[in-house]
């Protein structure tokens, strides 16, 4: 399979315009964050406002908004349970990220379902954990006119493709199981990740065992979010997060034991800088 290569982040990476303002850079909106599960989308909200995106909306456990705005006043907050303003937004961004930490409950789900209702043509979503799982045992029905990015992990693709974790080596299964489900990029994360899309499968060669730690997955949703918020084509958007992701914990590996993913935010707006400049 073809090399995911650094050459992606200067593809990917443009320097900003002088004119530009806060909506030239995308409008996100991340959901998820059950009581349990909270630092997941306190994560990945992290890694989306690192990565540069204009705006950033939460949806989430109304007991988690105190926590989001100490770790990350620049991101809006709203109370899930309030489908009405939720689904408000969801019509309002350019791209929504759905399930780190949303838990698997009936309100969960009947989320989920409203929220695939109400995208439109032209929106990007990109889903993970709990919400693959969602869509999975409920049945729901991905929207085939929005531009789709699911991120599982290898448990996690095998429940929602019935693809068996020994038989996901075959690249033609999983395609075909990608397309059977209506996604347009299937990021199957693992040691060196693949990423499938349309006529396209690349495989990352960096990254390592210092990422095997909790919230890893939720930091790479926030990111891939954050790039195709503001930068143009989502599927080259995407391959670009994944590279950037594991490229900084590989850096940071060279002096840390375990690489915790919280760092990988804060490193991130050096990290794109040292690949484009906005001076
Ligand atoms: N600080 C937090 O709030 C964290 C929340 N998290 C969230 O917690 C929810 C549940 O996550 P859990 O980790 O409990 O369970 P998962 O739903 O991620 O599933 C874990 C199970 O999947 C199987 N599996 C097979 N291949 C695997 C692979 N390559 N990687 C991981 N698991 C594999 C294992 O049997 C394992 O028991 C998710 O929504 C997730 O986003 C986690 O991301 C960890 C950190
Ligand atoms: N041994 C490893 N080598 C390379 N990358 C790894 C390794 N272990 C985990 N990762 C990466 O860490 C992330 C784990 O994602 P995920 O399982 O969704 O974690 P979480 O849900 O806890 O945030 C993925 O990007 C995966 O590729
Ligand atoms: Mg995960």
């Amino acid at each position: 399979m073809e090399e995911l290569k650094p050459d992606i982040l200067h593809e990917v990476i443009q320097k900003r315009f002088a004119q530009a303002n806060k909506t030239s850079f995308g409008n996100a909106l991340l959901i998820g964050g059950s009581l349990q599960y909270a630092g997941a989308i306190l994560m990945a909200a992290s890694a989306a406002v690192s990565s540069g995106i204009g705006r950033l909306t939460v949806a989430t456990q109304r007991e988690n908004l105190t926590a989001l705005r100490v770790r990350n006043p620049e991101a809006m907050g709203l109370d899930w349970s309030h489908h009405g303003p939720v689904l408000d937004q969801v019509r309002k961004c350019n791209v929504v990220l759905i399930g780190p930490g949303m838990g698997e409950s009936d309100e969960a789900a009947e989320l989920v379902r409203a929220t695939m209702r109400a995208m439109r043509p032209g929106q990007n979503l990109v889903i993970d954990a709990s919400a693959l799982n969602l869509i999975a045992d409920h049945h729901i029905m991905v929207p085939t006119d929005v531009f789709t990015i699911a991120t599982p992990h290898q448990g996690e693709w095998a429940k929602l493709s019935s693809v068996m974790i020994p038989y996901q080596g075959s690249m033609e299964l999983n395609d075909l199981q990608r397309q059977n489900l209506n996604l347009d990029v299937l990021v199957l994360k693992q040691h060196h990740t693949v990423v499938l899309s349309d006529n396209r499968q690349v495989q990352l060669q960096i990254g390592g065992p210092y990422q095997a730690t909790g919230g890893m997955g939720d930091t790479l949703a926030g990111m891939i979010a954050g790039f195709i918020g503001q930068f143009a084509e989502p599927r080259r958007a995407t391959e670009a997060a994944v590279y950037a992701h594991s490229a900084i914990a590989e850096e940071l590996a060279a002096h840390n034991w375990v690489v915790q993913p919280s760092l990988i935010a804060d490193y991130l707006p050096n990290y794109m800088a040292r690949i484009n400049t906005n001076l």
